[in-house]
């Protein structure tokens, strides 16, 4: 025990170190004394022989039982039957009034190197050492703590660590701080990357817009495919005629969407009247215009052959394809039916 607190004595604060010069305390440190030297107990004694020597033991007080007799240092101390109650127990004092005659032990001491553990140079060597103790103030000599004697009543321990009372204090003073630019973290988030860059002299380039691989339009409130469908499926009649007709190459060509004529285009041999469906067409009026008056075949395949255009033009269905010969022929015979 005595020896543990000699070892750790440059962590104990002062008042609870141990003192080598004070005969009547009650945890005395042993001195192995070889050819009229000292050796300190922190220090390693080169003969195996004496290291029992160099433990330190809990002996009896001498001068402060008195009228007892001084048991020999070799033997266990032994409890006394003694009911005086005037007798003061001995207690642990560090005063340092009479350090007149130790001078040269207690700078011997002093001059001891300090524990190996923790480095020199250890974190806990600098947050540790001298811990802070809170101790009362007192106008007493530097060695303040007073354990004095006796009958009086130990006062309370003080706090060990003083609580913290600044972000400066060693604790906080770790942490991320929560103000400021945080280290190594970049620019500010509110600067624009023009700013940031301008510190670094870069040329600042806009992002590249974003292609439209698909070249999708935005359509028109109420014309979305979902409304053309519902504009399908209401039975309306959207192929601009009344019945089903031979359409030949020259009315193709006529109907192509100019000059408030109807866009007509062909698909597999079926010509569609594609005029109600402009607005509606996802890839845009221009796009789908590029087939008015003509067989929109090979462009529609080339672009979306996915699409089930049969079904979304079923009631733009104005008629068949046919030569212009056959387109003639059909009218004589149609001219012919209407005089039945
Ligand atoms: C009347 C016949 C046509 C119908 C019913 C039709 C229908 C459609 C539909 C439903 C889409 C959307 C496809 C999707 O989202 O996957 C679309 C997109 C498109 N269509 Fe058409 N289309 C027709 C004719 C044409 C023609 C003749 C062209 C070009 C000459 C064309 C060019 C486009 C383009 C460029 C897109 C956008 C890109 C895409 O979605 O793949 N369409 N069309």
């Amino acid at each position: 025990m005595a020896a543990s607190l000699y070892a750790l004595r440059h962590y104990l604060p002062l008042w609870a170190q141990p003192s080598r010069k004070d005969e009547s305390q009650t945890i005395s440190e042993p001195r192995h004394r070889e050819n009229g030297q000292t050796t300190s107990p922190g220090r390693e004694s080169s003969k195996q022989g004496e290291d029992i020597a160099d433990v330190p033991r809990i002996t009896k007080p001498e001068t402060t039982l008195q009228g007892q007799e001084t048991p020999s240092p070799e033997t266990t101390p032994k409890a006394n039957a003694r009911s005086d109650t005037s007798i003061s127990i001995p207690s642990f004092s560090l005063d340092s009034g009479d350090t007149s005659d130790d001078d040269d032990d207690e700078e011997e001491e002093d001059n001891l190197p300090p524990p190996s553990f923790p480095a020199l140079n250890s974190a806990q060597r600098a947050s540790a050492t001298p811990p802070s103790f809170a101790l009362p103030s007192t106008k007493a000599s530097p060695r303040q703590p007073t354990l004095t004697h006796s009958t009086q009543s130990m006062p309370p321990p003080p706090r060990p660590f003083p609580k913290p009372q600044t972000h400066t204090n060693k604790t906080t003073s770790l942490r991320i701080p929560t103000t400021g630019p945080l280290p190594n973290r970049g620019p500010l988030p509110n600067r624009s990357p023009a700013q940031a860059s301008s510190n670094l002299n870069l040329p600042v380039k806009p992002p590249p817009p974003t292609p439209n691989a698909r070249q999708k339009v935005l359509l028109e409130p109420g014309h979305s495919p979902l409304d053309w469908a519902n504009l399908v499926k209401s039975g309306k009649n959207l192929s601009g005629v009344s019945t089903l007709t031979l359409v030949t190459p020259a009315q193709l060509k006529h109907n192509n969407g100019r000059k408030d004529r109807p866009a007509w285009s062909v698909w597999q041999g079926k010509v569609y009247n594609i005029t109600p469906y402009l607005p509606f067409h996802p890839g845009g009026k221009g796009e789908l215009m590029r087939a008015a008056g003509k067989d929109g075949t090979r462009l529609f395949m080339d672009v979306h052959p996915w699409v089930n255009w049969d079904n979304m033009l079923s009631e733009c269905v104005v008629g068949i394809l046919v030569g212009e010969s056959e387109g003639a022929r059909g009218r004589v015979e149609a001219s012919l039916d209407d005089m039945d």
